[in-house]
């Protein structure tokens, strides 16, 4: 059986509730016609909308009433997103394999990811949370708030956060233990949750949000899955994306990929950290693969028909 890593984007959650619970009953469609294929699935998830929606709402009671309630850390805002995410998913998931007889349980894993103190990504804030903003909100924000504020791959403004690169993840065997008693788990939400080691034993929560795809790519090694599949809003990766001369990629070396992104065809804060987490992995053993496409054409994606392949 074939074990694959499927890291949801946006589109298949949604910005908000009400968006996040319709989005994730087509999402579980789409992976229950993968488990249904055959396939292991190990699901993670971004977070973007969902921290930045609970950090706000936790800020703001902390401002009207401090003593009541202290400031929650933005690894515990992470935290509450996997969770908050998790629980729909794992229902939506739950409820369309029973639809279609298959018994299957799922499960959410809160899962810590460590991260280095010293990573450069702590003095550079670049990952977006939160909803779009104009530039002047986004400033009223930034000074009301003292928070940093960036304009986001084209699509408007966003607060944006340390996001350091994932280096261990702490729930690796409890996430195989699941695997291994024939669990869908879904694990990695939002990247994990952002903690530095200290002392022997101690995880402290990090200030961050680290990005879902690096981290799906790190947890597919360590589980040695066969493939890693990015599933975000385009069936293609493109070159010269968004131009008259636009070119959609389909099967592509690892080193044609580099040369690509070194040559600046992918937008950083949105397709570039699809495309770097996609090399590592492909790259970090022979006969691994990663696959970018569309939720919906996943199942097509995995029998060849689209999507872009990127292979070592
Ligand atoms: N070269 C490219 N090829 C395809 N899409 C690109 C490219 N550069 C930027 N993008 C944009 O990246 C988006 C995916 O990033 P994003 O929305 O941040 O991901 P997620 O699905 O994880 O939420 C696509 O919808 C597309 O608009
Ligand atoms: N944590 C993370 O990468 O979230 P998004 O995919 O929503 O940006």
């Amino acid at each position: 059986m074939k074990r694959i890593v499927v890291a949801l984007g946006g589109n298949a959650l949604g910005n908000n509730l009400k968006e996040q619970m319709v989005a994730v009953k087509s999402t579980a469609k789409a992976i229950a016609d993968l488990i249904e294929t055959g396939y292991e699935v190990i699901l993670t998830h971004g977070n973007g909308p969902q921290a930045g929606m609970i950090r706000l709402a936790m800020d703001e009671l902390n401002q009207k009433d401090p003593k009541s309630y202290p400031v929650v850390p933005l690894s515990v805002c992470v935290a509450m997103s996997q969770s908050y995410i998790g629980y729909d998913l794992q229902n939506a998931l739950r409820e369309e394999l029973l639809n279609r007889n298959i018994i299957k349980p799922v499960a959410t894993v809160a899962t810590q990811v460590v991260v280095d103190p010293d990573d450069p990504a702590f003095q550079h804030p670049t990952k977006p949370i939160g909803r779009f903003m104009s530039q002047s909100e986004a400033e009223q924000m930034a000074a009301d708030k003292g928070v940093q504020v960036a304009e986001d791959a084209g699509r408007g403004y966003r607060q944006v956060v340390a996001s350091p690169k994932p280096k261990e993840i702490i729930e690796v065997p409890s996430i195989e233990k699941l695997i291994d008693a024939k669990q869908t788990v879904i694990a990695c939400g939002g990247g994990g949750i952002p903690v530095i080691k200290e002392g022997q034993h101690h995880l402290k929560g990090a200030a961050a949000v680290i990005d879902k795809d690096y981290c799906s790519a790190l947890l597919a090694a360590d589980i040695d899955a066969d493939l890693l599949v990015i599933l975000t809003a385009v069936e293609k990766v493109a070159l010269n994306f968004g131009k008259p001369n636009q070119t959609e990629l389909g099967e592509v070396s690892v080193a044609e990929m580099q040369k690509y992104a070194d040559a600046g065809h992918f937008a950083p804060g949105s397709m570039l950290p699809k495309v770097e987490a996609a090399i590592q992995f492909a790259a970090s053993k022979p006969g691994r693969r990663t696959l970018i496409t569309l939720l919906d054409k996943a199942k097509d994606s995995l029998a060849g028909k689209t999507g872009t392949i990127i292979q070592g």
